[in-house]
């Protein structure tokens, strides 16, 4: 898909693809089933290096860039694309927001854990009544002495219960003003924090997410990620970057589906010939191929400028926006090919068309990309 492809990618996208054979693949339906989070997975994938691509060797990361992160995140949701969301949230929101806004001892003190995934990260933003309006937020903190008390609720986030921390995005300044946000660090157990429901999901089942509450809940001046009034703007530039990842996670779901679908339409005979020798199915696949690679460059694309340090949030909306409308139309297709069989939960492809919706709706909706896009052309 890529032009170049460094010793790095490679040889990440061969350790996933055999840690995944081993200890992802053969419990896909079960974890789908049950809505189990198999955090002991994260763990192991802390231990070969994967759970912090991006963070620098110094905090106990691999110091490599977003090619790279791609190419895991990808890899990953080839085979469950419920295991590559939970590592993009892991990654490149809450480990990335730390990394891209915290002093350094909040650097000291969480990347190493964090990296390793000894300990699992939560990013809230999204509320019960502002998801696409972000800015809009409710959740408040109001400053008491040296300390901050936070009361509200946010919602639809990874790793709220099994999270050992998050990052809080808080409504600190006025209703509306996007100057009038603070992000914070919060620890599990913190009094006044806890984790709400847990949500019963189409797709995406074996990552977690539940709610996040905060009744009263008193955290240090400390916690604070960057100035008060910045941490609206810091989301908004983690999204950049988390943007990608979703890119990378719809690329991965839609090669699942796509390489479902040839070997099957090679197998499957009707009418005395395998299904892939009549081109109303060839057709398919051939769209389906050349709708992956135009995702692909445009998600490696991104991943290269942001390595360069550019701002990418163009080119990090077209990636996820493009990308994610086309999982969800080749696992449609994919489904399509295996007919009645794919419809059930025998064949991979239903899953692959169930999760891949979330990657048209999470981390802004496709609606939400084009208005960034388009704002970004007419500025
Ligand atoms: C794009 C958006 C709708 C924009 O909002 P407004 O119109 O309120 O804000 P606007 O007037 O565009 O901007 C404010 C200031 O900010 C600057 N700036 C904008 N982008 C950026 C940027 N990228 N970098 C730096 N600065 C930026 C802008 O210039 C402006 O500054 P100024 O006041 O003029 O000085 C934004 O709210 C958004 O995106 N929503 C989707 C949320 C959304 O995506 N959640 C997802 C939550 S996470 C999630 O869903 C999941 C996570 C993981 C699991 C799956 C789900």
């Amino acid at each position: 898909m890529q032009i170049e492809v460094s010793e790095n990618q490679e040889m990440i996208a061969q350790t996933i693809r055999e840690f995944g054979a081993k200890f992802i693949q053969p419990y896909v339906r079960k974890w789908d089933e049950t809505q189990e989070f198999p955090i002991e997975i994260f763990q192991k994938l802390g231990e070969l290096g994967l759970m912090g691509v991006l963070v620098p060797e110094q905090y106990g990361g691999a110091g490599l860039g977003y090619k790279e992160y791609v190419t895991a995140i990808a890899e990953l949701s080839k085979i469950d694309g419920a295991i590559g969301l939970s590592m993009a949230a892991h990654n490149s929101l809450c480990t990335n927001h730390i990394l891209l806004f915290g002093n350094e001892a909040q650097k000291q003190k969480y990347l190493p854990k964090l990296a390793t995934a000894q300990w699992i990260g939560a990013w809230g933003l999204t509320e019960p009544n502002t998801g696409s309006d972000a800015g809009n937020m409710r959740t408040v903190a109001k400053p008491d002495g040296d300390y901050w008390i936070i009361n509200g609720s946010k919602n639809f986030i990874t790793h709220g219960k099994s999270g050992n921390v998050a990052v809080v995005i808080a409504r600190t300044g006025e209703a509306g003003d996007t100057k009038g946000a603070t992000a914070f660090i919060i620890e599990k157990g913190t009094p006044g924090f806890s984790a709400g429901k847990k949500e019963d999901k189409l797709g995406m089942r074996a990552s977690e997410t539940t709610e996040l509450i905060f009744q009263d809940c008193r955290i240090h001046a400390d916690c604070m990620l960057g100035k008060p009034g910045e941490g609206f703007i810091q989301a908004l530039k983690i999204l950049d970057g988390g943007r990608i990842s979703i890119a990378a996670l719809s690329l991965g779901i839609a090669q699942g589906a796509f390489e479902a679908a040839v070997a099957y339409s090679k197998e499957r005979t009707q009418f005395n010939q395998p299904i892939a020798q009549f081109q109303g199915i060839a057709f398919k696949l051939a769209d389906m191929a050349t709708e992956i690679e135009a995702a692909s460059l445009l998600t490696f694309r991104a991943a290269e400028k942001k390595d360069l340090g550019l701002d990418v949030r163009k080119e990090s909306a077209m990636a996820k926006y493009y990308a994610s409308e086309v999982a969800v139309k080749v696992s449609t297709e994919a489904v399509q090919v295996f007919g009645g069989y794919g419809y059930t939960k025998d064949f991979p492809v239903e899953k692959f068309f169930r999760d891949s919706k979330l990657c048209t709706i999470g981390e802004g909706t496709s609606e939400i990309q084009k208005l960034v896009i388009s704002r970004s052309i007419l500025k």
